[in-house]
């Protein structure tokens, strides 16, 4: 039998309300049996008090009974909405663990619910990642997912692909001479349609994984240009030490950052320079295999040395970069809108000008590389790696040559897009996506 499982589902520490989710066949019980009262009518919240075994009061709350099949697990699930201290945390869960409930696992409510065939998995994942949203695309995107966007997409592209497997397994029955004229034309122009439409999804999935896991933007410059002072100027708080010192940065810093909506991962770096202690050495390095996998760069100069601009810096500056002149408040001469190329903007880290109009600038820039077109439908490389072996089990298949061959291809295709919703699965592959998830989902 299946064990009954709780855990908090709100965060934890010191909160007005915590919410507490129990699911499975012992739930119910076990809620009549600290409120020593009847269960309330299904999916009525009723007040409750909750005492131990021994009758020792433990909270006073709100309870929510949601009979089997119709909870988020398909188990007989109950919500407590009791306050949110820790001691009423510790007497809680001592007591539900005397009543034989055991604390659930990372994703395992979502897990049961997947089971159950309540969510396929991309609604699994999307859950997951409505719960990290950070930003209002991501919020929108893992919202789209967690509706069925992609499911649907998915089993579209399955019913089409089982449509014409079995196209051709009829056609193996026919003798040669019987095989209707067009059939063979009819099945190939289809699987050509749907590999061009599988190919445009993975196109837009890129942008689709880059909403979920944010744009790379990485400082890069000369040492004590100023990129630990931007950083936190664009964090809004000190995330990086700042010191007159040259060096003074060594491993990569990241923060997260909201640019008008879009995601965003700003890296904030060391001075790139020719350095003769080992460890800022190594700090150079990773700056430059950081810079290297970026996105976008912002290549940071003391405006101060204009019209002299640091050598090691210009020579990493490509069409993916905008150049900040930092420590402007101190330059009089005018300084220029565009260097070796791309364009520039005067700022001052340490006054805040012009940093209004490089947030504008970011956005933009987000925006043109996340927006347009359709809404991405593949968000994750699980999904692209599934959507690419679709398309290679259409690639350069032809059903003129072995119309068995033929049909396989097309079976194994219908199986890669069956591992995105989960039709096709293994117990890894489930532990590998519920394991992600934080507890009490
Ligand atoms: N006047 C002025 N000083 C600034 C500005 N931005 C940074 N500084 C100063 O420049 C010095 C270096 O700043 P950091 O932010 O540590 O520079 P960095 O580029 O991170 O330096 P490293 O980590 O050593 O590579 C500090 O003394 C800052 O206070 C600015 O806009 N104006
Ligand atoms: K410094
Ligand atoms: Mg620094």
């Amino acid at each position: 039998m299946t064990d009954t499982i709780y855990a908090l589902a709100s965060g934890a520490g010191r909160a007005g309300v915590a919410v507490w989710r129990l699911s499975g066949p012992g739930s119910a019980a076990a809620l009549e049996a600290l409120s020593g009262r009847p269960l309330p009518p299904p999916r009525r919240a009723g007040r409750v008090r909750l005492r131990d075994a021994a009758g020792e009061p433990i909270d006073d709350g709100l309870a929510l009974w949601f009979p089997a099949p119709h909870s988020f697990t398909g188990e007989a699930v109950v919500e407590l909405q009791l306050h949110g201290g820790r001691a009423v945390a510790r007497a809680l869960a001592a007591a539900l663990e005397r009543l034989g409930l055991r604390p659930a696992e990372p994703g395992e409510f979502s897990r049961r619910a997947f089971l159950a065939g309540k969510i396929d998995l991309s609604q699994a994942e999307a859950i997951a990642d409505l719960v990290a949203a950070e930003t209002a695309a991501q919020r929108r995107q893992a919202l789209r997912q967690m509706e069925g966007g992609l499911a649907r997409e998915v089993e579209a592209w399955r019913a089409r692909l089982v449509g014409l497997a079995a196209r051709l397994e009829a056609a193996i029955d026919f003798a040669e001479e019987d095989l209707p004229d067009d059939l063979i034309a009819r099945v190939e122009a289809e699987a050509a349609a749907l590999a061009a439409d599988l190919a445009a999804h993975l196109a837009a999935g890129r942008r689709g994984e880059a909403v979920r896991d944010g744009v790379e933007i990485t400082l890069i410059g000369a040492p004590n240009a100023g990129k630990s002072s931007l950083l936190n100027r664009l964090a809004g708080r000190e995330a990086a030490i700042v010191s007159a010192e040259a060096g003074t940065t060594r491993d990569v810093i990241e923060v997260h950052l909201d640019l008008g909506g879009w995601p965003a991962i700003l890296a904030d770096t060391a001075g790139l320079r020719e350095a003769e202690a080992a460890i800022e050495a190594e700090g150079v390095r990773r700056a430059l295999r950081r810079a290297e996998q970026a996105d976008l760069k912002l290549a940071v100069f003391d405006a101060t040395h204009w019209p002299e601009l640091d050598a090691a810096t210009l020579a990493m500056i490509d069409d993916a970069t905008l150049v900040l002149l930092n420590k402007s408040e101190l330059v009089t001469a005018p300084l220029p809108d565009c260097v070796a190329g791309c364009p520039a903007l005067a700022v001052s880290a340490r006054r805040g000008d012009g940093i209004e109009a490089l947030l504008d600038h970011l956005a933009l820039a987000l925006e043109q590389r996340l927006a347009g077109g359709a809404a991405p439908l593949l968000t994750r490389s699980r999904h692209r790696a599934a959507a690419e072996a679709a398309r290679a089990a259409l690639d350069g298949w032809s059903a003129r040559g072995d119309l068995g061959l033929a049909a396989e291809a097309v079976r194994a295709a219908a199986a890669a897009l069956g591992r995105i919703t989960g039709r096709v699965d293994s117990e890894e592959l489930l532990d590998a996506i519920f394991g992600e998830f934080c507890i009490g989902k």
